[in-house]
């Protein structure tokens, strides 16, 4: 029983690394979408594609999707600050 558990956890946080792993990847592609389109005079942020992100989550997860999409975006939008150390490794 402990066994199993211990096999679970350890494939549970595998999952979480590499979550977590795809996660700074995202950001990264974020970040350069969001340079490109600022450095072109644009806005930081496109409300109708944040709302599809929103809309995919939510189909795919549930209604707990709506507020993890929230949160991913939050952690993208922040990942263009250079103060930002925890994402900011090169792709
Ligand atoms: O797709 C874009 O245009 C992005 O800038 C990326 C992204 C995202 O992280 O998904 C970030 C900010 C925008 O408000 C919308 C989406």
């Amino acid at each position: 029983m402990d066994n199993t558990i211990e096999g679970d956890r350890r494939e549970i946080d595998t999952l979480d690394a590499r979550i977590i792993e795809l996660l700074g990847q995202r950001a990264r592609v974020s970040a350069r979408i969001q340079r490109s389109r600022t450095s072109a005079g644009g806005p930081r942020t496109v409300l109708a594609r944040e709302a599809e992100i929103l809309a995919r989550y939510q189909q795919g997860l549930g209604t707990t999707g709506t507020p993890l999409a929230l949160n991913v975006l939050k952690l993208c939008r922040g990942a263009n600050s250079s103060a930002d150390s925890a994402l900011s490794t090169t792709e």
